[in-house]
């Protein structure tokens, strides 16, 4: 069987825990051949954004035509696009090479309060990105942001996947990671029927790249060609992991730990 090979289009952490960073580092962990795009630089530790450089749209346009144009991709996701002109040249080449799965992280904040992704491109990401989706993953306050609701409710958050699948979108995950409750339940809604991934909210503040390390776990899954249910079966099991062993690092929102499955893992379907 040919290596899978996935790409990440995403934002650079220098604390690696999140961006780019965490994405090739689970790709790796999956198995998985990992490429990038950078979109963006970003200074940046456990408690702060202290710099955001974003690459010129041409640097952007070029990372990706050089791997698609040779290197071949079988799945992709997106994080941080920070600007509209970085949106349209992803867009533009996501049609080009018929880059296909994509997953659509819709990047807005990140834990440690920040902004990254300007205020007015919010909307735009609605029109130019998420219809290229085969999956978008946002979390709670992304999706409130998406449909321009409070979605304090199980049957609200129902009615808003619905609503982003309306726009676009092949399916949609709201994730439950800022949702309140014994667990963190993740809303799937595929366009057909609804299904919860579950697992029990563990007591941390080391959730630095919880969702850019989950949507590149599904994108690493979707590129050895698994279904959508099975793959986001193992994300689960596998962002799960990384979270309940930290590897204490930093003074603030420290980074999952993606090599914890390797000496942890209670999920078979990890091994
Ligand atoms: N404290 C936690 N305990 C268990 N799972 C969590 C916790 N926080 C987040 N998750 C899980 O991590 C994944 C990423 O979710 P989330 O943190 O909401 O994304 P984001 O990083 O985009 O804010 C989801 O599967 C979510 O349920
Ligand atoms: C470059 C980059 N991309 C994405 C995130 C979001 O991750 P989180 O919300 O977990 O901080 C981040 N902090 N930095």
């Amino acid at each position: 069987m040919s290596t899978p090979r996935a790409l990440t289009i995403a934002g650079s952490d220098s604390g690696g825990g999140a961006g780019i960073q965490a994405d090739l580092k689970t790709f790796q962990e999956r198995d998985v051949f990992g490429m990038s795009a950078v979109t963006a630089i970003t200074a940046q530790n456990t408690q702060e954004v202290t710099g955001i450089y974003e690459c010129s749209e041409e640097a952007v346009t070029r990372q990706i035509e050089a791997v698609a144009s040779d290197i071949g991709i079988d799945a992709a996701k997106t994080g941080m696009i920070a600007s509209i002109t970085i949106m349209k040249a992803v867009a533009q080449q996501v049609e080009k090479h018929r880059i296909h799965p994509l997953v659509i992280d819709p990047v807005m904040v990140a834990k440690s309060g920040d902004s990254l992704l300007e205020k007015e491109a919010r909307q735009a990401l609605k029109r130019i990105l998420l219809p290229l989706a085969h999956l978008i993953t946002p979390n709670l306050p992304e999706a409130e942001v998406l449909t321009g609701k409070m979605l304090d409710t199980d049957e609200k958050r129902r009615d808003a996947a619905r609503h982003i699948v309306d726009m676009g979108a092949d399916a949609v995950i709201i994730k439950g990671g800022h949702v309140t409750g014994d667990s963190a339940d993740d809303l799937l809604f595929d366009g057909e029927s609804f299904h919860v991934f579950s697992a029990p909210r563990l007591n941390t503040r080391h959730t630095h790249g919880t969702g850019c390390t989950f949507s590149a776990a599904i994108t690493a899954e979707l590129a050895k060609g698994r279904e959508l249910l099975k793959a986001i079966q193992i994300a689960k099991a596998y962002i799960t992991e990384a979270i309940r062993h930290p590897l204490n690092l930093g003074r603030g929102h420290g980074p999952t730990n993606h090599f914890a499955y390797r000496h942890f893992a209670q999920a078979e379907e990890l091994r």
